[in-house]
């Protein structure tokens, strides 16, 4: 590995002792699928049934992260140069949802290292970029990365379409949209598969996730 000059800094307070004062475990929920299969609808009901359980949690969410840590150029330029903004903002060529991905993956491995339970809902159709995600988090502890495939139909996520994003994509306004003319690599062994579109409500699949995650009050 290249020698650098950054020095890893250990804390005083462990990640044992940070989970002991909350009462739990922190890990990686890591919620992925098509655009408008349900993952942050899914993860915002987990979110609310581990919080009626006492328990810590953060939601990081694709459409809200966008808004931020990983913001489009258009946005960046609003209050940074246009060279910075070229350089740091990102849209959805394959290179950009690798780097928000990495970020991402960082933040919630900070988080869960920090004792939280943490849910993430990303398309994040490279299972390159998720297995990168799952190394860095388990790099801390096995079994702390717990990916949830949300597998919807493509068809009823096109039927569901709630910000018209796939009528946009059909009619080419839209260009690497994933299920339509960018691809999702499905997981070929998450620790959840979760099933969409059929008629179970959104807190009938969170309960499923909460059942197989094992936290019970
Ligand atoms: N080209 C393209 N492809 C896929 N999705 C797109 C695209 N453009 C915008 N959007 C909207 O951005 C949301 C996906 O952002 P993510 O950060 O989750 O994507 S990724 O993980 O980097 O692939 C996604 O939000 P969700 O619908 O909640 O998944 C879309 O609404
Ligand atoms: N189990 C469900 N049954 C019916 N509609 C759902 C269900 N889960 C999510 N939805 C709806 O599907 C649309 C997309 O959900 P969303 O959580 O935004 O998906 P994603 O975050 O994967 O894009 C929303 O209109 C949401 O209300």
């Amino acid at each position: 590995m290249a020698k650098t000059n950054i020095v890893w800094h250990d804390h005083s307070v462990s990640r044992q002792q940070r989970e002991s004062l909350l009462g739990q475990r922190g890990i990686v929920v890591w919620f992925t699928g098509l655009s408008g299969c349900g993952k942050s609808t899914i993860a915002n009901e987990l979110d609310k049934q581990l919080h009626e359980l006492g328990r810590a949690t953060m939601v990081l969410d694709g459409d809200n992260i966008r808004h931020g840590l990983c913001a489009p150029p258009e946005r960046l330029a609003q209050e940074h140069s246009r060279e910075f903004a070229a350089r740091f903002g990102l849209g959805f060529g394959e290179t950009d949802r690798e780097e928000n991905i990495r970020r991402i993956g960082s933040v919630a491995a900070l988080m869960a290292a920090s004792g939280l339970i943490t849910l993430t809902a990303f398309v994040s159709p490279y299972r390159r970029d998720r297995d990168r995600v799952r190394k860095i988090v388990e790099a801390q502890r096995a079994g702390d990365f717990v990916e949830v495939f949300v597998d919807t139909p493509l068809e009823i996520c096109e039927l569901r379409d709630p910000k018209g994003l796939y009528k946009k994509a059909r009619a080419g306004e839209i260009k690497n949209f994933t299920g339509i003319s960018d691809p999702y690599e499905a997981p070929e062994n998450p620790e959840i598969h979760l099933r969409g579109g059929d008629d179970r409500t959104p807190a009938e699949q969170a309960a499923e996730v909460l059942a197989k995650l094992g936290i019970d009050s």
